[in-house]
């Protein structure tokens, strides 16, 4: 495992902001850390990468221990912070030449990183010229500079515009092709976009631990029909799989099914072979950003 979180609870005063939250991330896994303002995620990320310490349960990254072994831990952690706190005064390449000594990264590997992160073309200026894109672009470069295994990305694209947020969203992608990444967000189609199973939190505690497709296979099918003739309950619940039919008014019902099998062609089938047209047939199921909502509130 890269990442494992057992049991861990945080207390700030009496307030507690984690409530025995474990999981663990594979090697190479991206995930998303899901969550509404407040939930516990950038006080858990502080915690993963040794800046905050947890009141109860352990923490380790690439095996080693952050409390009690934080120096080889946090050799296999990057990490972009929540504001990603940058030199503002300095020039791209002074930044990133700066961060490679406290490393002890060669000035080599500050070249490659600017091409892999698509600094090139903004690496002359000082960071106070560049766009919050470009920014997020140093603060991921200076995060991979000593080449870790483990990705830790709070919020890293709260902010952006839309191009840049799909620039952004699409070098985390290329990135966690060799990397552990762990990524904040509180948008669903962030999680959706780049990875392929989230963690969802709320009010310091773990709601769900999911690959995506089985988050969505969990959800029943509905699908609101429409047919040119008023036909009786008991006669569409021939239909298999289904769960509940309502008639919303004369000739539209709302179905539910029970299945991940897509039930349109086998609606469309029934009304067919029973001499019925279909005037509609739509799908009506909740969207991701929908069940997050329902999850959380
Ligand atoms: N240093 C601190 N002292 C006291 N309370 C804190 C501190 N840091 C965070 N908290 C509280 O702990 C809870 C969790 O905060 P945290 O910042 O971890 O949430 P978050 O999910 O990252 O939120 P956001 O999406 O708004 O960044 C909040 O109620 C917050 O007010």
């Amino acid at each position: 495992m890269s990442i494992e979180v057992k049991n861990i609870t945080k207390f700030y005063e009496q307030q507690k902001a984690l409530d025995n939250v474990s999981f663990s991330i594979k090697k190479g896994e991206i995930v998303g850390f899901l969550g509404p303002n407040g939930a516990g995620k950038s006080t858990m990320m502080k915690i993963i990468t040794g800046f905050v310490n947890a009141s109860e349960g352990d923490v380790l990254v690439s095996n080693f221990n952050i409390e009690t072994t934080k120096i080889d831990a946090q050799k296999n952690i990057g990490y972009l912070p929540e504001h990603n706190p940058l030199y503002l005064e300095m020039y791209v390449k002074e930044y990133l030449l700066f961060n490679a000594g406290i490393h002890k990264v060669s000035k080599n590997e500050v070249d490659k990183i600017i091409v892999k992160v698509g600094l090139q073309p903004e690496a002359h200026k000082k960071i106070n010229q560049l766009s919050k894109g470009y920014r997020q672009r140093v603060g991921l470069a200076a995060a991979l500079l000593h080449n870790p295994e483990v990705l830790i990305l709070d919020e890293p694209t709260t902010g952006l515009d839309p191009n840049q947020l799909v620039e952004i969203r699409n070098l985390i992608k290329e990135i966690g092709k060799d990397k552990t990444v762990l990524f904040s967000t509180h948008i669903m189609q962030e999680v959706e976009a780049i990875c392929d199973r989230v963690i969802l939190i709320n009010k310091g505690k773990i709601i769900a631990d999911k690959k995506l497709n089985e988050l969505r296979g969990n959800q029943d099918q509905v699908l609101e029909v429409e047919f040119d003739f008023k036909i009786e309950k008991q006669f569409i619940e021939t239909i298999p799989y289904l769960k509940s039919a309502d008639n919303i008014h004369d000739t539209s019902w709302l179905l539910t099914f029970n299945t991940t099998k897509d039930m349109r062609p086998v609606v469309f089938d029934f009304a067919h072979d029973n001499g019925l047209k279909t005037l509609q047939l739509n799908a009506k199921n909740k969207n991701l950003e929908s069940l997050f909502r329902e999850l959380t509130t």
